[in-house]
This record gives C-alpha cells, sequence and structure tokens, in this order.
C-alpha cells in the first residue's frame, strides 16, 4: 500500500500528534479486504486529561476572540479540506470502506461545508436589545458552553467531527472529540487541518478509544456539553451521565425511519429514493428510510423495478470510482446484518434479492430486499444499520399515517407522491425531525438535522445548532431609581 494510513501517533492534543503506548492497541482493520491498515492505542486516563485541561486553556482565549476572527479560522479550514479532498477521501475509504465514489462528495466536502457555514455566520452571532417599561431596557449576550465533548459513529466519521466542532467553535467552544473506535484516522487530519488554518493548540482535540474513554470523558467535570452521534442504548448511558453533571447535550441516534410511496408516485423516482435511503453507504446511515410502505397498487411494478436497478449495483474495489457499493464497516456489524436476515427469512419476509455474505476477504453482502414485510417482524421494528430494505404494503393514508408512527424512533421519514397536498398533509403527521418530499436522505448543512422521541435531542446544522453550543446571558438595565419595599 502506497497510501500512508498509519498516523503519527494515535491523538492530537494540544496541537500536536501524541503517543502513550500503554493503552490498549487498536487495530484499525480496512472493510474491504480485511488487512491492518494502522496500529493506535486507546487513551489512557494521562492523554485524556492533558487533552480536556488543553482544551480548556484554548478555550478562554478563542471565547476573547471576534466571531468575525474566530470565522476566518473555520473557512480557512474549509478551504484547505476542499483542496485535500482527494487524499482525505481515500482516508476516509479505507477507514470506512465506503466507496470512493461516495466519500469524494459526501464526506470531507459536507465537514467542508459545515466549517465554511458556521464560519461565516459566526460573526453575526449576538444577542439582543430587549425595551422595557420606564426606559429600562435588557440585552442578552451569547456566550459559549465551555469545553464540549464530541463522541462519533463509524459511518461518517470526517463529516460527524466537523458537524460536531464547526458549530462548537464558531460559538467560543473548545472540543475534545472521540472518534468511533472502528473509524479512528479521520478525526486526526480535522485536527491538523485546524491546526493549519489558524486555531490554537489545544482548541480541538482528538482522543482515541471505546466507551472505556467516552464513559470518563463525559463524566469530566470540566466538560460542559456532550455531543453523540450514536445508537439509542448508548445514547441512554451518556445523557444520563451528562444529567449527572447538569450538563447540555446533542443526541443524534438511530431510527427506523418510513418511506411512504403513493400509488400516484413517479415509480423510478420513488425507486431511486428507496436505493439512496437505503444501500447508500452500503445502508450505514441513521436516517435510512428502512420501511419502504410501497401502494398496493404499484408494488409489483416498483418491486420488479427495484431488484432490475439493485442489479446494477457496482459492487468491487472500493478504491476503483466505478464502484457503487462497499462492504460494511467491521466483521461484527456484518454479523449483525446476517442474523436479521435470517430473521426476515425465518419469520415469513419474500426475499426479493440479495440476502447472502459475499464469498472474499472483507465484511462484504449484498444490498438485499424483503417484500411482504408486516409490521411485527422484526426487520420492520429494529434498527439493522446494513443494505436490507423491507417494503411494506399499504391501502389507505390514514393507516399508513398510524403504522408509520409505531415506533419509538423518530429521526427521518419521506413521501413519494404527484399530489402535493397530500404530500405536505401527510408529512405534517409523521413522527420525525428530518423529513423528504419526492427525495431522500439530502442532508445540506443549512438545513437543520435530527430527530425526535428515542433518535435524539437537539439539532445539528443550520441556525438551530447555535442554540446547541452556547447559553444567553440576561442584563436587566434599571434607568432610574431603585424602588424597594421598606
Ligand atoms: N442520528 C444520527 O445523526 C446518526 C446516528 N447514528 C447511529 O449510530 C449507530 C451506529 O454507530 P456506532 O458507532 O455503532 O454507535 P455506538 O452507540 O456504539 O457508539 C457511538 C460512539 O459512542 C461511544 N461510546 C460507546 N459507549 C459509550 C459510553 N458508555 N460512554 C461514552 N461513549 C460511548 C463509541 O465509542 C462511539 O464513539 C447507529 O445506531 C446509528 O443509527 C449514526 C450516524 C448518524
Amino acid at each position: 500500500m502506497t497510501f500512508a494510513t498509519q498516523p503519527n501517533a494515535s491523538h492530537f492534543v494540544n496541537g500536536a500528534y501524541l503517543e502513550d503506548t500503554a493503552g490498549t492497541p487498536l487495530e484499525v482493520i480496512y472493510p474491504a479486504t480485511g488487512a491492518v491498515i494502522a496500529t493506535l492505542h486507546e487513551a489512557t486516563p494521562q492523554v485524556l486529561d492533558q487533552a480536556i485541561a488543553g482544551a480548556q486553556a484554548a478555550q478562554r482565549h478563542w471565547a476573547r476572540l471576534s466571531g468575525m476572527e474566530r470565522g476566518r479560522v473555520l473557512r480557512r479550514a474549509a478551504d484547505i479540506m476542499r483542496d485535500r479532498n482527494h487524499d482525505l477521501s481515500v482516508l476516509e475509504t479505507y477507514d470506512t470502506g465506503k466507496p470512493l465514489q461516495e466519500t469524494l462528495v459526501a464526506d470531507a466536502t459536507s465537514g467542508a461545508d459545515a466549517l465554511e457555514y458556521f464560519g461565516s455566520i459566526a460573526a453575526g452571532l449576538t444577542g439582543e436589545h430587549i425595551q422595557l417599561s420606564g426606559g429600562d431596557w435588557a440585552y442578552t449576550i451569547r456566550e459559549p458552553l465551555g469545553v464540549c465533548a464530541g463522541l462519533g459513529a463509524w459511518n461518517y466519521p470526517t463529516q460527524i467531527a466537523c458537524w460536531k466542532a464547526a458549530p462548537a467553535l464558531a460559538c467560543g467552544n473548545a472540543m475534545v472529540f472521540k472518534p468511533s473506535e472502528t473509524t479512528p484516522l479521520s478525526a486526526l487530519k480535522v485536527a491538523e487541518i485546524l491546526i493549519e488554518a489558524g486555531a490554537p493548540a489545544g482548541l480541538f482535540n482528538v482522543v482515541q478509544g471505546a466507551g472505556g474513554v467516552g464513559g470518563p470523558l463525559v463524566a469530566d467535570p470540566r466538560i460542559a456539553k456532550v455531543s453523540l452521534t450514536g445508537s439509542v442504548p448508548t445514547g441512554r448511558k451518556v445523557y444520563a451521565s451528562a444529567a449527572e453533571g447538569m450538563k447540555h447535550v446533542t443526541m443524534e441516534l438511530g431510527g427506523k425511519s418510513p418511506l411512504i410511496v403513493f400509488d400516484d408516485a413517479s415509480i423510478e423516482d420513488a425507486v431511486s429514493g428507496a436505493i439512496l435511503g437505503n444501500f447508500y453507504s452500503s445502508g450505514q446511515v441513521c436516517s435510512n428510510g428502512t420501511r419502504v410502505f410501497v401502494h398496493r397498487a404499484i408494488k409489483e411494478a416498483f418491486l420488479a423495478r427495484l431488484a432490475e436497478r439493485t442489479a446494477k449495483a457496482v459492487i468491487g474495489d472500493p478504491l476503483d470510482e466505478a464502484t457503487s457499493f462497499g462492504p460494511m464497516v467491521s466483521e461484527t456489524q456484518l454479523q449483525i446484518v446476517l442474523g436479521y436476515i435470517e430473521k426476515g427469512r425465518a419469520e415469513g419476509g419474500r426475499l426479493v434479492c440479495g440476502g447472502n455474505r459475499i464469498d472474499k476477504p472483507g465484511s462484504w453482502i449484498e444490498p438485499t430486499v424483503f417484500a411482504d414485510v408486516t409490521d411485527d417482524m422484526t426487520i420492520a421494528r429494529e434498527e439493522i444499520f446494513g443494505p436490507v430494505l423491507s417494503v411494506l404494503d399499504f391501502d389507505e393514508e390514514d393507516d399508513v399515517i398510524a403504522r408509520a408512527n409505531a415506533t419509538d424512533y423518530g429521526l427521518s421519514a419521506g413521501v413519494y407522491t404527484r399530489d402535493l397536498q397530500r404530500a405536505h398533509r401527510v408529512i405534517a403527521r409523521l413522527e420525525a425531525g428530518s423529513c423528504f418530499i419526492n427525495s431522500y436522505n439530502d442532508a445540506p448543512v443549512e438545513v437543520p438535522f435530527g430527530g425526535v422521541k428515542a433518535s435524539g435531542v437537539g439539532r445539528e446544522n443550520s441556525k438551530a445548532a447555535i442554540a446547541h453550543y452556547s447559553q444567553l446571558k440576561s442584563v436587566y438595565v434599571r434607568m432610574g431609581e431603585t424602588e424597594a419595599p421598606f
């Protein structure tokens, strides 16, 4: 391998790479071949302490800069990230197994968008002036929270690091980021780029490890806010620990989202939406529309076209830009997905295509479609986080809305129909945070992203994220005398 995947050291703390070989070794595996491409070490308590202390010191200085000055650093980082998109995308492909065709357009580019967006609005982050009776008035100051902890999942390592760091830093906070132990490489590059762009040492630190490092990071009293992208069970633990310290949280968790295809929809577009919402990143996307409700009148036509187009997936070397479908991130995740496929078969789902492990080194599985899935089947209830699409039938609008909402999750929802009134009427009744009409899984930085119910708390991206990385100080100003009862 000519491309260097072994970083200089495991962690990035106080503006430089840092190693402590006393930490548990962490092997990084290229999911397409199973080869070990780097060996890192989990953060020891000493590394974690240095990262948090460094972040605290950097934050004091950073918070005193104007929004304009902070924004300039973030926008410079966005430019560097775009200039290096190709190399960053290759690294992301090694880290996750996702095809280069995807990483070139959805990872560092999405991270750069976040840095540019929050860099651009940093100068405009202000409080307000409130005029009161008798000439009194009040004003609010938008203040940073302090040191934020970021915890990432393994599906979008660069994007997650930037979606958390950009709004946090724009508001004057510092961050200690812990990537997923499965994909630890890309966040280190984000840290390098921020330093190059002029961020002070210690402002954005990366520490490696699994829950054993994430737990103490969240619980540390010096941490003011925790932002997690991960599963619901982890979310519950992290939220509870943050609550002990009365810390702010953002929780971007899992989903089992509905995608509803009405009988007047363009079948071609709806099939595209179903492919994007189930097979992009080999199905490892939190907002995926994995319960595809298709009106009975068009179900067979939809399934036929879906099978035809799924057969055209180019499954091969992820570094070849022609490849459109890569491996699962790990053998563990592959086994979880195979287990769900087995349950789908056993509980009576009709396998339309796929369903098998692909016989070659690495964690490969076919894109899989089940039809005749019913609401009670395991594959219709639990998040699989793999390329398993379930088609469920429906006849009536009211009925499909009730069934779509009959889940603890509430991350996303989509509707395909040519009837615009119906589209808005249905979306209004769906319990989900991020919704789509005649599209699926778009996530531009200008638009709030996040879930309701068990899928999360708070929003990432857009102006909405500012509220989650800052707090308001209110100042009452009396212009006359102070009156007291005695
Ligand atoms: N809503 C969203 O924005 C997204 C949600 N996800 C969700 O993430 C999940 C898949 O990612 P995974 O990495 O498997 O999730 P996970 O929940 O296992 O891990 C997420 C992160 O939390 C850390 N962690 C685990 N236990 C912890 C603890 N006790 N204390 C502190 N940190 C801890 C992990 O090391 C990792 O960095 C899926 O359920 C998916 O739906 C993934 C991408 C986006």
